[in-house]
């Protein structure tokens, strides 16, 4: 992959301003223009290279076809259900976060909240505030020999644990991903969903947003809950539905809720953040120094590696792009390209091929098969108005209709269009091309006019003139 350049950023929130000074140290030029609307945002990223965001921009899909010139949106934090990733990847667009710079903080504040729920700190707080007194109010209870369900054991899940389990919790959870082997190294016993609810004490959630985890705590879950559970969101908000919660805290099914995210921020509808039994924060599971620091640093960091052609480090959306930061997958990737445009050249029709098949051949290229492919694909579709990339190639050519198919040792072919490359001395030359062999490779750069006929050197003189004989 050529080196991505990035000339200037917009940095639309408040972000810790190492971020600035490191993007700015790199010769990259930095605007800082935080509470926009999204018609200024729409406006504006128009003249950027990159964005910085965190979890308060919407880069909506409007956003992402407005911004002609973005190559990247750097996510200083965790989350990126605030970044239409698909529409991102769309355009061509690196989606990158810096997913564990804030996972200590986030993963403290939940503790911060799960021991505020049992013995009613904040609200005895306000209550001393308002001149009382009052200590059968705030009567608590031990975490000690309690149950924690952890729903979600990624980085924040873990680190949740450890804590909890300081505080002689017995610790469970569920994760579809992570091993319950893995959990178990560090205390954690997983179980079906069906089977924690009814024995936990506190549920805490730690997953991303996304279809699967919406309402994952609905009705039905609190109803399987032991009467008067507590629970916390430092994830997301929605992973809890906010309606079943509400309806479980007047009930008593829940008997707290530590929420620090929420479907709205800030939520309009303030029934939870007015509950007695609800202690809310406005969203601040990565709001501490060292978080901030970590995350702005990260995403700069990240940002001019990938620049200076380094490496890829973060990005959600084009994993094809981590094995593209070497001289040899330059030349592999201009070699694909190259072979891509002469077979679609070859065509007598405007449309793309509808289907094509890739070969690969040779041990060193077992790691490139995937991104070479790709390039293929990007030489088929370059044409007016169409810009490929390794990042929407594939989503590009599926919507193309186009069928691609991939092997790593050689097939008997009968395409009707065939064309061999390769690699040598640095340069992607073609050594065949529809059955004819090049005994001299031709090299793939420039303009190439190819004419067919039967070996005879005085029609080849007819056609390139003798001077050039
Ligand atoms: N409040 C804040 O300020 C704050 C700060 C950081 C992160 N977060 C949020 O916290 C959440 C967790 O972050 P993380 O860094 O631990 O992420 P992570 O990716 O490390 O962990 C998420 C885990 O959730 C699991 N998961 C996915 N679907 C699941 C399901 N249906 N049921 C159970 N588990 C499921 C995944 O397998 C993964 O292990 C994210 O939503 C993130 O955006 C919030
Ligand atoms: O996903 C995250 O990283 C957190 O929700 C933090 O969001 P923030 O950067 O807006 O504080």
């Amino acid at each position: 992959m050529a080196p991505i350049a990035i000339k200037s950023v917009l940095i639309s929130e408040s972000v810790d301003p190492r971020c600035k000074s490191i993007l700015e140290e790199n010769g990259i030029r930095v605007t800082e223009k935080q509470n926009m609307k999204k018609d200024e945002l729409i406006a504006e990223i128009k003249n950027y290279d990159g964005l910085v965001v965190r979890s308060a921009t919407k880069v909506t899909a409007d956003v992402i076809g407005a911004a002609d010139n973005l190559k990247i949106i750097g996510r200083a934090g965790t989350g990126v259900d605030n970044v239409d990733v698909d529409a991102a990847t769309k355009k061509g667009i690196i989606v990158m976060n810096t997913p564990s710079g804030n996972t200590i903080s986030a993963a403290e504040l939940t503790c911060a909240l799960l021991i505020s729920l049992s013995r009613n700190v904040p609200q005895a707080v306000i209550s001393m505030k308002q001149g009382n007194w009052d200590r059968k109010k705030f009567m608590g209870s031990e975490l000690f020999g309690k149950v924690l369900g952890i729903v979600g054991l990624g980085r924040i899940g873990k680190e949740v644990a450890s804590r909890m389990q300081s505080f002689g919790m017995r610790t469970i959870g569920y994760d579809p991903i992570t091993p319950p082997q893995v959990s178990a190294s560090w205390g954690v016993e997983q179980m079906p969903l069906e089977e924690l609810w009814p024995q936990c004490d506190y549920i805490t959630v730690h997953t991303p947003l996304m279809p699967s985890t919406v309402g994952l705590l609905n009705d039905e879950s609190f109803a399987k809950c032991k009467k008067g559970v507590k629970v916390v969101n430092c994830a997301r908000g929605g992973i809890i539905d906010e309606a079943a919660l509400l309806r479980a805290l007047e009930s008593g099914q829940c008997g707290g809720a530590g929420l620090d995210v929420f479907v709205e921020e800030p939520p309009k509808d303030r029934a939870l953040v007015e509950h007695p039994n609800v202690i809310s924060c406005p969203h601040l599971g990565a709001s501490t120094k060292e978080a901030q620091a970590r995350c702005g640093e990260d995403i700069a960091l990240q940002m001019v590696d990938m620049v200076n052609g380094r490496k890829l480090i973060g990005a959600v959306n084009a994993q094809i792009l981590v094995s593209t930061f070497t001289e040899e997958s330059h030349q592999l990737i201009r070699l694909g390209e190259a072979v891509g445009a002469l077979l679609q050249a070859c065509t007598t029709s405007n449309k793309p091929l509808s289907s094509v098949q890739i070969t690969t051949l040779g041990d060193s290229m077992k790691t490139s098969t995937s991104y070479l492919s790709s390039s293929v694909l990007v030489g088929l579709l370059k044409h007016d108005g169409c810009c490929p990339n390794l990042i929407n190639v594939l989503s590009l050519s599926k919507e193309a209709g186009i069928k691609c198919l991939i092997f790593k040792k050689n097939l008997t072919c009968e395409s009707t269009l065939q064309a061999i490359g390769a690699v040598q001395g640095g340069v992607p030359v073609l050594l065949e091309l529809c059955g004819s062999v090049f005994r001299q490779p031709v090299s793939l750069a420039g303009s190439l006019l190819f004419f067919k006929a039967p070996a005879n050197p005085q029609l080849l003189s007819s056609v390139a003139g003798k001077n050039l004989m």
